[in-house]
């Protein structure tokens, strides 16, 4: 049985994976030149093409270019970062407080992605017995946004220092609508070959193979091929 007419190029599969390795988290290296409209819809049209439960689509997303409503964000931001700072004590507290973990007012478009609880009525093929399906959903959505976005050479960095409540009543959102993810996107100077909190010594990329049980939680692989398989670089 032969499945190559199923399979992507070699070129369309490095393109795939590129996305995917060299997709990164951006704050700090945010252009200020706008994202052109046809480029921002692809984006947005990627996201549209997620996968969700039921095909529910909860996803409706805010674009905020206004300066006044990023100041606003930012406001929330700098007083929740603040708390989150004092969870951490000594060496690690000031190591926090020198990471840059928004680019809100630097990138010159925000987007909250949101997910509408209620969309397509009390019953929705699939989520009968996990309600957050819908939730998960739109994080499928913002994982194909980052993607594509990284294959546009469009940064996107996500912000969840933020209180849910005062950022669904500063973007006006109905009470069944969840804000998921408020991302910001720009051009970038550089993509970081690794996570930045991997470069300023947060926290390191966990070993797959560690990660990877057998048959039950646990359980380290029986099967050597796979072993020796996830222990060779990407
Ligand atoms: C749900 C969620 C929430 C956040 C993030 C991510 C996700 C998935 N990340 C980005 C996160 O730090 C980053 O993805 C990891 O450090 C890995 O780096 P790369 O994304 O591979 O560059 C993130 N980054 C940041 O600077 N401020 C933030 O508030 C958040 N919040």
């Amino acid at each position: 049985m032969t499945h190559s007419n199923h399979h992507f190029s070699d070129a369309e599969q490095r393109g795939l994976y590129r996305a995917i390795y060299e997709r990164r988290d951006v704050r700090s290296q945010f252009l200020p030149d706008p994202i052109p409209p046809e480029i921002l819809a692809r984006l947005l049209k990627a996201a549209h093409h997620a996968p969700s439960v039921g095909f529910m689509q909860p996803w409706d997303f805010i674009v905020i270019e206004s300066r006044d409503v990023r100041e606003s964000v930012l406001a929330m931001f700098e007083q929740e970062n603040q708390k989150a700072a004092e969870q951490f004590e000594g060496e690690r507290n000031e190591r926090y407080r020198g990471l840059k973990l928004q680019g809100i007012m630097e990138s010159p478009l925000n987007l909250c992605i949101t997910c509408d609880r209620s969309r397509g009525g009390p019953n929705v093929l699939g989520r009968n017995s996990i309600l957050e399906t819908d939730l998960f959903s739109t994080c499928l959505a913002v994982q194909n946004l980052w993607l594509a976005a990284r294959a546009e050479g469009v940064g996107v960095g996500w912000v969840s220092i933020l209180d849910q409540t005062q950022l669904s009543a500063a973007l006006n959102l109905p009470d069944h609508v969840y804000p998921v993810a408020y991302l910001c996107l720009g051009y970038v100077s550089e993509f970081l070959d690794q996570p930045e909190l991997e470069a300023k010594g947060w926290r390191s990329r966990l070993p797959l193979k560690e990660l990877v049980h057998s048959d039950s939680w646990g359980q380290p692989l029986t099967d050597s091929q796979l072993d020796v398989a996830l222990s060779e670089p990407r």
